[in-house]
């Protein structure tokens, strides 16, 4: 039996925009089924990395593949959810007419409690969109990006603003979807949230300085902590 193509492989890819190199020359692989980070400082090209993954992001240059296919193919648009970093929701509706709203572009209406439920939000189902707190807009929209069962999950810091407890508790989740098969691509500027993850991708000035395990970071540093791992490993890559 082949196996199956990797959930994304990024070969040589640039994106200039403006006078910025977002993204410079990057190139990496992400297996199926597990929970990648997408980790750097604000500024150095994760939301751009991710559009163009997603097939949004124009002027990209090299080649990216997702699932086996080009980046953006038709074919992808149930088996690839996109949370972008400001809410997405419909203030109008309440909690489950949103996500019932996406259930229903992609025939999927009996995926709507399921998705509910993964983001802990079964009951504020009934609830106006617009009297919900900001994490739980996230969660509303993560929920949305989940009802098509999707195979690959990108979201870009879904966990800003969120205070520890409901992080910790959207960590949980999102782990409990790795488990379940589907490939999670999470950006954060936070590093401690490396520690959820099972690979990392350290990105800096529009590069991918490193892509390892969190405990290959602090054995290649030295340092137990992940915050300091990173800046050591800027150290040496800078040297
Ligand atoms: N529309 C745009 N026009 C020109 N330059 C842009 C545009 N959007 C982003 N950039 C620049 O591209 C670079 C990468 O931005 P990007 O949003 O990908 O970074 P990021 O790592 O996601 O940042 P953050 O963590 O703050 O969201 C930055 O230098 C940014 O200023």
């Amino acid at each position: 039996m082949s196996s199956p193509p990797p959930a994304i492989s990024c070969d040589r890819v640039t994106v200039r925009r403006g006078q910025t190199t977002a993204v410079d020359d990057l190139s990496m692989t992400i297996p199926q089924g597990s929970i990648t980070g997408l980790l750097g400082p604000s500024g150095c090209g994760k939301t751009t990395l991710m559009r163009a993954i997603v097939g949004t992001q124009r002027n990209a240059e090299g080649t990216v593949n997702v699932l086996g296919y080009p980046a953006g193919s038709p074919i992808l648009r149930r088996h690839v959810g996109y949370v972008t970093q400001s809410a997405s929701v419909y203030t109008d509706l309440t909690v489950v007419q949103n996500v019932r709203y996406f259930a229903t572009l992609f025939d999927a209406e009996s995926n709507v409690d399921d998705a509910l439920a993964a983001v802990g939000l079964t009951d504020f189902a009934d609830r106006p969109t617009s009297g919900l707190s900001g994490g739980q807009v996230n969660r509303v929209s993560i929920a949305c990006a989940l009802v098509t069962q999707p195979t690959l999950l990108i979201l870009d810091e879904p966990t800003v603003g969120l205070d520890p407890v409901l992080r910790a508790d959207l960590w949980a989740r999102f782990d409990a979807l790795a488990r379940s098969g589907v490939t999670l691509l999470v950006s954060s500027h936070v590093m401690d949230e490396a520690a959820h993850c099972d690979n990392l991708l350290l990105m800096r000035g529009g590069h991918l300085v490193a892509q390892l395990t969190p405990d290959e970071l602090r054995s290649r540093t030295g340092q137990s902590n992940l915050e300091d791992a990173f800046l050591a490993l800027i150290k040496e890559t800078a040297a």
